[in-house]
């Protein structure tokens, strides 16, 4: 990833800005810890500079001062560690927040988000993960940068106007420091984190990919090639770091300098004669408080460049948040459903022409309705627009005669059970990735969506049955073993509507037969429609309709 834009910064600023004001209460807490912290500070460096002033002869403190410095450093440590639990506290309420935001919108973008899964790891995980720093260190130090340094300098400025100058003179120098050092901080930050994100990315789909590698023999140069992208984060992180320690180094001379200025201004303390020997201790005492808040705003400064990056690639994700909230409710799900399509037509990309086209049909329930048609012809983008993936450029698509785009999305998808060429199984039990197609069903409705699916045909060999565990991508199970966990699923959810696409494509004949009995079962008395290459299936189903192009033709309309 490049640079963010500057639209797409602006974008990046608002998620940051929205998700600050939404967690106002949590982020609040550290800067005021901090500010109590400080205030702890300045109250423990009054009585410690009377103290070392009465050790070097001047003033008569004693063991109630050294009792009450002593109380104020341990409910400074106290403050401190307060500070960095509500910290630690606002970054992970942040990331929470916007983790389950990210998940629901590629749970509801569904199949439509052409994001390769790589991507759409390293969007829920690293980038959320990145943006822990901004909310966590980056917003508390940049508040606390500005008001505590103040805080201290007025403070020191009430004691002798001149230390108070210094101070706010070194206060307006370090923006100047830091922006000149910092400018190549956010740059080499950002390039550090998208060499991250390449080398997440490039890993997760490798790994998904490894029986492919492992079967043309590709190891050593993928191993070469991933080895190359972590180079390229070493020297990254390298060149981060340089520019950070640059950058603290400036702050530091600033701080140096500081104190030769005070130790200049206060030097006749020690051989005696000073107006205030109290006061310039006090001042000179607080030259490390002052500075504390700027070092703190540094350190967190490239959380606030990792943090923007991050934004900009998950704000377009979190943008269509409002699409899915849109539309109204199901007050329940009809027993029948009476599919219309009028008119229809859908467009993915507009460089690439129409994928549905004036597509029009009608299915009914209890009937199955079989999509046919040469690859492309646009079937599987019929059931992406039931299930709400979608929504058409054109036309009218109805349920029961109710526009179907009045409906929320989520609700489409309730109408309906989905079978589609493979099915992905979790690691998990057989008995639970049955379950995962209604959470809620009893144990003697999985078993009997598994008896119809004939699940049981093969789990009662199992040693474990249906708690036999399979692994991701259905390890251990075969491809119509796997189908018909999908089809169990399917009469588990007991919808009205069936979306079958290509069910049986990757199955050997004498499989296909055995799955067809259940799907046909799995049809019977509700509106199903099939999109299909086999003729076996075609066989089974007396109404096809021929798509070509995108466009059905009529001409040969079976069934009708
Ligand atoms: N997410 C997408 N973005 C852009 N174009 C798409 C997308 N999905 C499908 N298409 C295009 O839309 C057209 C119809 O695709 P669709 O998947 O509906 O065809 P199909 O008939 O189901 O094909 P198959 O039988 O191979 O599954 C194709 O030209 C395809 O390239």
């Amino acid at each position: 990833m490049s640079q963010p834009l500057p639209a797409e910064a602006a974008r990046a600023r608002a998620l940051l800005s929205a998700t600050a004001r939404q967690g106002r209460g949590r982020m609040a807490r550290p800067v005021l810890l901090g500010l109590a912290s400080i205030a702890c500070g300045l109250a423990q460096a009054w009585f410690m500079a009377h103290l070392l002033a009465t050790l070097l002869g001047h003033g008569d403190s004693g063991w109630a001062e050294m009792g009450a410095a002593a109380a104020l450093a341990l409910l400074g440590i106290a403050l401190g560690v307060a500070q960095e639990h509500a910290q630690a506290d606002a970054g992970a309420a942040a990331r929470a927040g916007l983790r389950r935001r990210a998940f629901a919108r590629l749970l509801a973008l569904g199949p439509a988000d052409p994001r390769p899964a790589g991507e759409r790891a390293a969007l829920v995980v690293d980038r959320i993960e990145a943006l822990d720093g901004y909310f966590a260190r980056w917003l508390p130090a940049a508040i606390l940068a500005a008001a505590g340094p103040l805080l201290i300098a007025l403070a020191v400025a009430s004691e002798d106007p001149l230390s108070g100058v210094i101070l706010f003179a070194a206060g307006a120098m370090v923006p100047v420091g830091m922006a000149l050092t910092g400018i190549g901080a956010a740059l080499a930050s950002r390039r550090q984190f998208d060499a991250l994100q390449a080398l997440s990315g490039r890993f997760l789909d490798r790994m998904r990919g490894l029986p492919q590698i492992v079967l043309f023999g590709r190891q050593e140069s993928e191993a070469q090639a991933l080895g190359a992208a972590a180079d390229e984060l070493r020297t990254r992180t390298m060149r981060v770091l340089r520019v950070a320690f640059l950058s603290g180094l400036s702050l530091e001379v600033i701080a140096a300098a500081v104190l030769g200025c005070l130790a200049w201004r206060h030097g006749h303390l020690l051989v005696g004669g000073h107006p205030d020997p109290q006061a310039a201790l006090f001042c000179l005492l607080m030259v490390p408080g002052f500075f504390a808040p700027l070092r703190a705003f540094s350190a967190a400064y490239h959380e606030r460049m990792s943090a923007h990056g991050a934004a900009a690639a998950l704000a377009p994700l979190l943008e269509g948040e409002e699409a899915d909230e849109a539309g109204l409710l199901l007050a329940e799900i009809p027993p029948s459903v009476v599919v219309t399509f009028e008119h229809v037509s859908l467009t993915y990309d507009p460089s690439r022409g129409p994928a549905l086209r004036d597509l029009s049909f009608r299915a009914l329930p209890g009937e199955a309705l079989v999509l046919a048609g040469p690859s492309g012809a646009g079937k599987s983008s019929v059931l992406r627009l039931l299930m709400g993936f979608n929504r058409p450029d054109g036309g009218r698509i109805a349920f029961n005669g109710r526009d179907a785009t009045s409906l929320r999305p989520s609700e489409l998808r309730r109408l309906s059970a989905y079978v589609g060429q493979k099915a992905h199984l979790f690691r998990d039990t057989i008995r639970n990735n049955i379950a995962l197609a209604r959470p809620d069903a009893t144990e003697a409705e999985i078993l009997a969506a598994a008896r119809a699916a004939h699940v049981t045909d093969f789990s009662d060999k199992l040693p474990g049955g249906l708690d036999t565990m399979v692994g991701e991508g259905g390890y251990g199970l075969s491809g119509g073993q796997a189908q018909r966990v999908a089809m169990a699923r399917a009469f588990l959810r007991n919808a009205p509507l069936v979306l079958l696409d290509e069910p049986t494509a990757h199955l050997d004949p004498g499989t296909e037969a055995e799955l067809l009995e259940s799907l046909r079962r799995l049809c019977a008395g509700r509106t199903a429609i099939i999109a299909t290459h086999s003729s076996a299936l075609r066989a089974r189903f007396t109404r096809v309709l021929e798509m070509a192009d995108g466009r059905a033709n009529p001409a040969r309309m079976a069934g009708e």
